[in-house]
């Protein structure tokens, strides 16, 4: 990706372009597009947008008349899956052409369930092997979820009612059927407020009433998804048994409360992997050459090989361990979901709201980097054969040979 500056060829001026410049490797990626100004979300305001052809954002900024009307703006890119923070009906009015990153992150969001679930396994001393698990939205997420979960012996429930619309597929399930019959619940739906499956306060008390009181609920999906305070109430009373919280209503300003009351607790990081940043902004480069009609492709051989300073060669948990500390154990070598939320319930304990916040962002901000799982890679000779399926498919690492891991 490096190199100097060529305008692409079909362009007859370079474009003006303002990225969040926490959208890495922005500058590299839109190089052939013109000049990129890199700027803090915060400072993404109407002036700075004003005068610029192409704008590049996260989940953090809200798109919409207050921040584009009056400007230049002709293309925007979003290196996120959700785009509940885009107003997409403004910007079809004025004829700005839209893009975002769907599955870019997905694998990132799948790998922060599967470490949340064997984290709480091992904290309750309790296998994974057997438990039902009920996924509510099953598209990119989701659907990559659900392919991994039965490879751990879980078995799967799927809930998508606008998918078994769109697709006439019998293999859905109620919401109703998941809160009844699942031991873990987990959120991977996009936040709307209108239409026949508004996601707005999805589960809400009643819903919490009737999820069973033993379930794990896990929601990395958007924070008003759930009814926070509603949450708040059951965990006081004791259910759901575990709750694992990626978002929050009120970001970057969570009510502290609830975050002292959930089992794991993270700041709106599921989807931060090396990999799934990398791809979302190549995907948004490929967007925009596709809108300007320039035929390119962006290469990721480069940025998605292995970096300088990775640990990939994972080394070989007890293998008298039982089965899900042994996953838990590989697992923590590539991400460790406990420290996550450590980092986080330091940060959330004292200080104003305000204080709060700047930690939560700056926490999302100075985000270590994490590779995904399926560049990690383990000798096959010492992972214990029942396990080979779980640790292969279901986590999705590699399993080699000697000679391979000596290279
Ligand atoms: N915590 C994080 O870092 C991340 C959070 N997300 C969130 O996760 C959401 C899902 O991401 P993807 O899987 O990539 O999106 P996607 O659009 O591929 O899948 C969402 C699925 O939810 C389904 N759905 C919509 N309304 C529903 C309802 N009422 N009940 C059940 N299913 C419903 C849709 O039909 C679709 O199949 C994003 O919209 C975003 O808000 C995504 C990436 C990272
Ligand atoms: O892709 C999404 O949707 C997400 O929620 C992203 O992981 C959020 O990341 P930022 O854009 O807020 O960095």
């Amino acid at each position: 990706m490096a190199g100097p500056m060529l305008l692409h060829p079909g362009l007859q001026r370079p474009l003006r372009i303002v990225a969040d410049e926490n959208i890495p490797f922005a500058r590299e990626a839109f190089r052939g597009f013109g000049v990129v100004r890199p700027l803090p979300a915060d400072q993404i305001t109407p002036a700075t947008v004003r005068n610029c052809d192409v704008l590049l954002v996260r989940s953090v900024t809200r798109v919409d008349a207050a921040l584009l009307e009056g400007s230049r703006v002709q293309f925007v890119g979003s290196a996120t899956s959700g785009i509940d923070h885009v107003d997409l009906a403004y910007l079809q009015k004025r004829g700005i052409a839209f893009a975002h990153a769907p599955g870019a992150n997905a694998d990132a969001v799948v790998e922060y369930v599967l470490a949340a679930l064997l984290e709480l396994a091992v904290r309750r001393n309790v296998p994974l092997r057997g438990r039902v698990a009920g996924i509510v939205g099953c598209g990119h997420i989701g659907g990559r979820l659900a392919r991994r979960l039965p490879a751990l012996g879980l078995e799967v429930l799927c809930c998508d009612p606008p998918l078994a619309e769109q697709t006439g597929r019998s293999d859905f399930v109620s919401l109703e059927t998941i809160l009844a019959e699942a031991d873990i619940v987990t959120l991977h739906v996009p936040l709307t407020r209108t239409g026949p499956h508004a996601t707005y306060h999805l589960i809400d008390a009643a819903a919490l009433a009737r999820l069973r009181p033993s379930a794990w609920l896990l929601n990395t999906s958007r924070g008003a998804v759930v009814d926070g305070r509603s949450l708040l109430e059951a965990r006081r009373q004791g259910r759901p048994e575990a709750v694992v919280l990626d978002v929050w209503e009120g970001e970057p300003a969570p009510d502290p409360e609830l975050v002292a009351h959930v089992d794991l607790a993270t700041p709106h990081i599921a989807g931060h992997s090396y990999d799934g940043k990398v791809r979302a902004t190549l995907m948004l480069a490929e967007a925009l050459a596709r809108h300007l009609n320039l035929p390119l492709r962006a290469d990721d051989s480069e940025l998605l090989q292995p970096q300088p300073g990775d640990r990939l060669d994972l080394i070989p948990p007890d293998y008298r361990l039982p089965e899900a500390q042994w996953l838990a154990e590989l697992v923590r070598q590539m991400y460790d979901i406990a420290a996550d939320d450590a980092r986080f319930r330091i940060v959330m304990q004292n200080g104003t709201p305000e204080r709060r916040a700047e930690r939560f962002l700056e926490l999302r901000r100075t985000y270590p980097r994490r590779r995904s799982f399926s560049v990690h890679r383990i000798d096959r000779a010492f992972v214990p054969e029942p396990l080979q399926e779980a640790v292969a498919v279901g986590l999705g690492v590699q399993l080699v040979a000697a000679e391979t891991m000596a290279q």
